[in-house]
């Protein structure tokens, strides 16, 4: 696509390989991320993509291929890793704390985004306060606050009911309007990859190869119509 071609390459993998023992789960992977957009790696359970994150975040070593990023990653991962006995501002707070910030100082830096957020009012609250949605909300403010610059979302809303899930991908596109990070998400949702990105990679079952990518046209003078969208999720349905 020729917007592309002048944006920088924040996330690339190449001919990406991954065995375990005599287990192959990745198989001549390639995966470019560029900078500010939102790519989804769909793909059916188990077939590799938590192996994908991991490689990438430097927590898994790779059999063969190469991988470059440009930027600072933070990891969410589909657990809800809020301290039960720490508030939820400090909660947010601990990337920056663990930067040997004062806690003063860090409550000043993540104050703000709980307004951008929809977290307003649960500053003080302990995450057993919380409902799902608002949790993951505040999770993700936290991994937001340890690099807002390259974002990988591993099944976010996984464990959401479906309304709050809904909610929730509409909370993730207004909440990415209004900060310019590069989002990688994975997936096993056909409906939000196609909700939420602007890229969707689908990958077969394991050893999980690119079986297709497709471009959704977010762009505002682009409406798909609901036959279209219906078009697109038959399509990616067959690959999968
Ligand atoms: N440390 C490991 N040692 C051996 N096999 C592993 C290891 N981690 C993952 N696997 C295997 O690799 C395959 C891919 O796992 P992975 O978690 O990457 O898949 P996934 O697509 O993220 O799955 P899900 O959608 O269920 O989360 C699975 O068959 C899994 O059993």
């Amino acid at each position: 696509m020729n917007s592309y071609h002048n944006k920088k390459i924040k996330i690339s993998i190449e001919n990406l390989c991954k065995n375990y023992d005599d287990v192959e789960v990745l198989k001549d992977i390639n995966i470019k991320v560029y900078e500010g957009e939102f790519v989804s790696i769909l793909g059916p359970s188990g077939c590799g993509k938590s192996t994908i994150f991991n490689i990438v975040a430097n927590l898994t070593s790779y059999s063969s291929g190469s991988l470059n990023i440009d930027g600072k990653l933070s990891y969410m991962y589909q657990k809800d890793l809020l301290l039960p006995y720490k508030t939820i501002i400090d909660n947010v707070s601990l990337p920056i704390i663990l930067k040997k910030e004062k806690k003063k100082k860090a409550h000043e830096v993540v104050k703000p985004y709980f307004e951008i957020f929809g977290l307003s009012g649960y500053e003080y609250k302990y995450p057993k306060e919380l409902s799902g949605g608002m949790k993951q909300r505040a999770n993700f403010l936290r991994t937001f606050m340890n690099s807002n610059d390259i974002m990988l979302l591993d099944e976010p809303f996984g464990a959401l009911d479906s309304i709050t899930k809904t909610s929730m991908q509409k909370w993730l596109l207004d909440v990415k309007k209004k900060v310019n990070s590069t989002i990688l998400l994975i997936t096993h949702d056909i409906d939000e990859a196609i909700m939420l990105s602007d890229r969707v990679y689908v990958l077969s079952k394991r050893p999980a190869v690119v079986k297709k990518e497709f471009f959704i046209d977010r762009s505002q003078d682009n409406e798909y119509s609901s036959d279209d969208i219906s078009k697109l999720k038959k399509e990616i349905l067959e690959l999968l």
